[in-house]
């Protein structure tokens, strides 16, 4: 069994409730499907200090405010992920995609038509319950 890939994950969620998705570039795992952005956690870091750094590279946003959504484990046919989950509710900026992705806000109702990684279901699910 290989090791377990430390993922530090973004729902962003602007002043109207709307979610902030990105679509994942075509080369990479899972490509082509949507996504809440983030990234893996590098050594010496937290979860939280990889998150910021990550939606400064991938989004062009400070978080301001965060806190823990849900962890998700799920296993790929290729590799193994911890999703590490994070709701930012304050942040600066205006996001849009630094690496040339296409970027979106959806409603949460409106998640449902996109398609996202298989282990994003589960995700979906916590935003879902959050918002009740
Ligand atoms: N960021 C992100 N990754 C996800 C989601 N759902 C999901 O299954 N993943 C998986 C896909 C990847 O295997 C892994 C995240 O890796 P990544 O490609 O975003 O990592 P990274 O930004 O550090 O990219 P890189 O430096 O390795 O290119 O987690 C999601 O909603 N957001
Ligand atoms: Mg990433």
């Amino acid at each position: 069994m290989s090791r377990v890939i430390h993922v530090a994950v973004g729902v962003v969620r602007r002043g109207d409730g709307k979610i902030l998705i990105a679509r994942r570039p075509k080369h990479l795992h899972m490509g082509g499907l949507w996504e809440f952005p983030g990234g893996k956690v590098e050594a010496g870091e937290t979860v939280q200090q990889a998150l910021s750094r990550e939606l400064r590279e991938e989004v062009a946003i400070e978080v301001q405010q965060l806190q823990p959504l849900v962890e998700i484990r799920h296993e790929y046919p290729e590799k193994s992920v911890l999703l590490d989950t994070w709701l930012v509710t304050a942040f600066s900026g205006e996001p849009e995609g630094c690496e040339g992705q296409e970027t979106a806000w959806a409603t949460v109702q409106g998640l449902e038509n996109y398609q996202f990684p298989d282990a994003n279901q589960a995700i979906i699910k916590a935003i879902q319950t959050v918002e009740n």
